[in-house]
């Protein structure tokens, strides 16, 4: 039987009216009936919901569209080998998640929507089991990493260095998931902040939040010789290999992470690029990797790099926020520019950029995955 698209878009619809009360109903079922699976979730399930329903979202509305639907789900199931998720599980996933529709997409439920979404319910489940296969054939579904070197660069911040038992193959942009010892089973993501080392080395930028469990476990309770765990590298903030132009890299805060990735993957290659490195913050205490960023500067051909600093009225160099201080320079419509840092900054810098004339393909950024793993709780917003 074919999946149809519009019988789930329809009756998805009718669930995402009451994602709340539908989320905590789909796991109300899912752990009444097999309660062996809570053990595979975290303490808190806010976050969790969230996923929930920003997976599903992703899974209904991608149906007319099977190649970015597979790889979606391919993530999926590669991503799902580190909570311990077996193919054995995914039934009774399903079971749950019909029971949910079945009670509050009711006004348009019928047996043929319930085929409809059984079919699109296994097909995704089978692509998600085969991809997490295929990875178990290659991959760790986790690393253990030791903590080698702690530097807390402010009250709040920390710079980490780690090194995974195994090599984690990572490009420079991409982020992984981290677990402390403190919260098992609570996984948020942070962008690697160098380009891959001969020594396998991981740098990790991480700013404790209010009441923000890992990067504050990471940043407060974590030391030389601790261990973390680590999800495999993803993300598609990468370099586009096929260019040769010119980059404008703009970093807001800790989003200076997978900016610093890319700037020195620039400065390992042998392409003649010029890259302008541009470093917002609030205040010059808050310009919390400078120093490495002037020594990378140094190196031949390094980035220019610009602090921009938002709070600090008494500072010599440029003032403002980032999206507002681009027109102060020759122009941008001929690179191609990465952004990063907290949503509002990375959605006005996008359209700051759109307004000066750079196509919006030339523009990366990965809110994205900010939506993929939202935590209110978080150093990724
Ligand atoms: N730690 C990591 O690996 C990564 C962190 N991020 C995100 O980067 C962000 C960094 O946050 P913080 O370090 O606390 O940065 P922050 O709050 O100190 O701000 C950094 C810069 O962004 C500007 N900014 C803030 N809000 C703005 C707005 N509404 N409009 C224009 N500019 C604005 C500030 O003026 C400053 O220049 C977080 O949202 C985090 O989720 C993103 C990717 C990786």
């Amino acid at each position: 039987m074919s999946m149809e698209p519009r019988t789930l878009k329809e009756s998805f619809s009718q669930l995402e009216a009451h994602s709340d009360k539908a989320a905590s109903y789909f796991y109300g079922r899912l752990f009444a009936a097999n309660p062996r699976l809570r053990a595979l979730f975290p303490p808190a399930m806010t976050a969790q919901r969230d996923r929930l329903f920003h997976a599903l979202t992703r899974i209904v509305w991608s149906q007319d569209n099977p190649s970015e639907l597979e790889s979606y789900l391919s993530r999926l199931g590669r991503d799902h080998r580190k909570y311990g998720v077996l193919p054995e599980h995914y039934p009774a996933v399903g079971a749950a998640l019909i029971a949910t529709l079945r009670v509050f997409a009711a006004d348009r439920w019928s047996p043929e929507a319930e085929e409809s979404w059984t079919a699109a319910y296994r097909r995704a489940a089978g692509t998600m089991i085969e991809a997490a296969e295929r990875d178990a054939a290659e991959a760790p579904p986790w690393w253990a990493a030791e903590v080698v070197d702690h530097d807390r660069r402010g009250p709040d911040l920390a710079v980490l260095t780690l090194r995974p038992d195994r090599p984690l193959a990572f490009l420079p942009g991409q982020y992984v998931t981290v677990q402390t010892a403190r919260w098992p089973r609570v996984w948020r993501p942070y962008s690697i902040a160098n380009a891959p080392r001969p020594d396998g080395l991981l740098r990790l930028h991480v700013r404790a939040v209010p009441a923000g469990w890992v990067s504050g476990a990471l940043v407060r309770h974590t030391t030389a010789g601790d261990t973390v765990l680590l999800g495999p590298a993803t993300g598609a903030m990468t370099l586009d290999p096929e260019s040769d132009r010119d980059l404008l890299l703009i970093a807001g805060g800790t989003g200076l992470a997978p900016i610093k990735a890319l700037a020195e993957q620039v400065v390992l290659s042998d392409r003649a690029r010029r890259v302008h490195l541009l470093v917002g913050a609030r205040t010059e205490r808050d310009l919390y990797d400078l120093p490495d960023l002037r020594s990378l500067a140094a190196g031949a051909p390094g980035p220019k790099v610009v602090p921009v600093l938002s709070h600090s009225p008494g500072f010599e160099g440029m003032r403002g926020e980032l999206p507002d201080v681009l027109d102060r320079f020759d122009g941008w419509d001929d690179h191609d520019v990465y952004v990063c840092g907290p949503t509002p900054m990375v959605r006005r810098t996008v359209a700051s950029l759109q307004r000066l004339g750079v196509p919006l393909t030339r523009v990366h950024h990965d809110l994205l995955r900010a939506e993929e793993a939202p935590s209110p709780d978080d150093g990724v917003a």
